[in-house]
């Protein structure tokens, strides 16, 4: 389905963010990206939709190589490729309705999309999509009124209006409490299961991955360096994803974490006791 092979990005600065990344989506896997703050997560989900320029490499999706098709093309392309961000990108000023058919744009001619009049079909899909994310009493609310875990609802209905051969999530739950978190990773991987939708979910929480995803790929200084089952994850593949210095369960405490509280992998904000705990 995603072919990534030799994926290369160098910014403009002169920083490496991918060295020749090479990856495999098949159709219906939900993959979690995972590695320390600045290891390529972002850039990698940016690259595969051309927000962030790839410097060299190809990216498959079916018989398109997306990392070489002109801007015209593009537009057409980004219709098969879902999206779902940290800080959801709503239109605030717009109701709940309005977001998720915006999904829709890429489809409608211009005139449409700027008189906002969407065919009775969008509208239908529209609400059904509302329907599964348990939004439908909040049709005609403003998404600035909406909780943070409504509004990414919002968000995952939108991506899903454009009927998008993959999905790509860039930190889902970064925003949010522990519990709203997994409710959203279950709502986004049920959903790719019952449509048989791959994805990427780069996701900060590796606890929360291993719970819901079916493959992990751990990035490092922009190499892949872990690429297995969740329940593969353990203190020595950790330590090759985030390093020595940030996974080390018998480093000496600084003083900065409170008797009982879990140690810190890397900036994933989790703790062996909980990776444990997840992997069982
Ligand atoms: N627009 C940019 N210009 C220059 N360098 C950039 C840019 N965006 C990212 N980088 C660099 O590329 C590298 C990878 O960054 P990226 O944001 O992809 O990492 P990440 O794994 O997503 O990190 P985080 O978890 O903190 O979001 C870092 O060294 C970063 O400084």
């Amino acid at each position: 389905m995603l072919q990534i092979s030799e994926l290369t990005k160098t910014y403009a600065t002169g920083d490496t963010a991918l060295s020749e990344v090479t990856l495999d989506v098949p159709e219906g896997q939900i993959v979690g990206l995972i590695g320390p703050s600045g290891a390529g997560k972002s850039t990698l989900i940016r690259c595969i939709n051309r927000l962030v320029e790839p410097t060299a490499g190809q990216i498959q999706l079916g018989r398109v190589d997306l990392a070489t098709i002109g801007h015209r093309e593009l537009r057409r392309q980004r219709r098969r490729i879902g999206m779902i961000f940290q800080e959801y990108s709503l239109v605030e000023r717009l109701t709940v309705m309005e977001n998720v058919l915006s999904g829709r744009l890429g489809y409608v001619p211009f005139w449409r999309s700027f008189t906002r009049r969407f065919p009775p079909e969008d509208i239908q899909r529209a609400y059904q999509l509302l329907d599964r994310v348990g939004l439908m009493a909040q049709a005609d609310k403003r998404a600035d009124a909406l909780s943070g875990g409504q509004r990414q609802r919002v968000g995952i209905a939108r991506a899903l209006a454009q009927q998008p051969e993959l999905l790509l999530v860039d930190e889902p739950t970064a925003s949010l409490d522990p519990r709203t978190s997994r409710q959203i990773m279950r709502l986004i991987t049920e959903i790719c299961v019952e449509q048989r939708l791959p994805a990427i979910i780069n996701i900060h929480d590796v606890p929360l991955a291993q719970q819901f995803v079916q493959r992990i790929v751990g990035l490092h200084a922009g190499r892949i360096v872990f690429d297995d089952h969740p329940a593969a994850l353990n203190d020595a593949t950790l330590t090759t994803i985030y390093g020595e210095e940030d996974w080390n369960p018998n480093r000496e405490d600084d003083g900065s974490t409170p008797a009982n509280a879990p140690q810190a992998v890397g900036d994933a904000g989790t703790s062996r006791e909980s990776l444990e705990a997840a992997a069982r």
